[in-house]
């Protein structure tokens, strides 16, 4: 006998990432749409457009999106006994959360779980993302029971990922030297009016630092946190920046640096080219020697940490 309670429609699974340019000539519009509104200046514009002409013209991101989606799927999709269907939206660019929300609606979606390909929950962005699917739901006056996943920043997939990618950058410099290297983890700035307002977002970055840490044997010596990628915009934000950090870090005689961004699931702009062409060129003018281990992308524990979130939500859908 089949479950008729489950026959009509899949249940959807709606992945959520940032975004990104697919050429140089798409950077106006995504920029003035992460802005916001606020003017962006000509000598902005120029210079994050170089930006990405030096890590190839156009944003990685909606391709790692794509197989982290691929490769997920097929995991949660073995786990459940339910029919999945997945949608991708994007924040700032295609495909737009609205319109993944349209297509949910179109294809007849009542109930799904939807997650941010981002591990810390802040008012600045997770909530954002799920506030856009309020906003597709509304546009297109529809309804479904939407189960979110607001973080994950402390499974121990994600925790146990990172950590190899720590020691996979130790491993880089030679056995002799290895008790001399520095591990630095980050994550993308926020402005620091954040703090004021309660957000748990540098609690749950400093809770995953500490636990990454742990687990991969550092000392508390032979590690330090640092944001990076601010914005470019007047107010503070919270700190030390990147390149400032590796000023620090000089000035007490370090020269062997790790460097492992914990907010960032997959290697686009803000590694690509903040860490890998920016703070590899401060590293090399202070003499320091910069590894920086690949992000999460496809790694399997990660993927199986996105797959056992999701299904602890389709669990509580059922
Ligand atoms: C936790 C918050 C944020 C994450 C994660 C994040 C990821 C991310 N950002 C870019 C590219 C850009 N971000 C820019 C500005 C910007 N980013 C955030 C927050 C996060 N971004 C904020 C709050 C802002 C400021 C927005 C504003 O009102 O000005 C920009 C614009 C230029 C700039 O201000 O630096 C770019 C480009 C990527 C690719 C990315 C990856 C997941
Ligand atoms: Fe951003
Ligand atoms: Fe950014």
């Amino acid at each position: 006998m089949t479950d008729s309670t489950h026959t009509e429609a899949p249940l959807g699974v709606l992945f959520m990432a940032y975004g990104g340019p697919e050429s140089l000539e798409d950077m106006p519009g995504y920029l003035a749409d992460i802005r916001a509104g606020r003017v962006t200046t000509q000598a902005v514009l120029d210079e994050i457009t170089n930006n990405y002409r030096q890590i190839g013209g156009k944003s990685p991101l909606p391709e790692f999106t794509r197989a982290q989606v691929e490769a997920t799927m097929q995991e949660l999709q073995a786990r459940v006994q339910r029919p999945l269907k997945a949608y991708i939206g994007m924040r700032h660019w295609n495909p737009w959360i609205e319109d993944a929300v349209r297509e949910m609606l179109d294809d007849g979606i009542t109930q799904a779980v939807a997650i941010v390909l981002a591990p810390h929950y802040s008012s600045m962005s997770v909530a954002k993302y799920q506030k856009k699917i309020k906003a597709g739901l509304s546009m297109n006056h529809g309804h479904i029971d939407f189960e979110f996943v607001n973080e994950y920043h402390t499974e121990s997939g994600y925790v146990t990922a990172l950590a190899n990618r720590v020691r996979e950058g130790i491993a880089a410099f030679p056995e002799g030297e290895r008790d001399d290297v520095h591990v630095i983890l980050s994550a993308h700035s926020l402005p620091v009016r954040i703090l004021r307002e309660g957000d748990p977002y540098a609690d749950q970055l400093h809770e995953s630092a500490r636990l990454i840490a742990a687990a991969a044997g550092l000392r508390d010596d032979q590690w330090s946190w640092s944001y990076q990628s601010a914005g470019r915009s007047p107010e503070p934000w919270l700190g030390p920046q990147l390149d400032e950090h590796l000023h620090d870090l000089s000035g007490k005689g370090i020269r062997k640096v790790v460097s492992v961004p914990v907010g960032f699931v997959s290697d686009h702009v803000e590694i690509l080219f903040d860490i890998d062409i920016a703070a590899q060129e401060t590293a090399a003018e202070l003499g320091m020697t910069l590894v920086r281990p690949p992000a999460l992308n496809t790694d399997p524990l990660f993927i199986g940490t996105l797959a056992s979130v999701l299904e602890r939500k389709v669990a509580a859908l059922s």
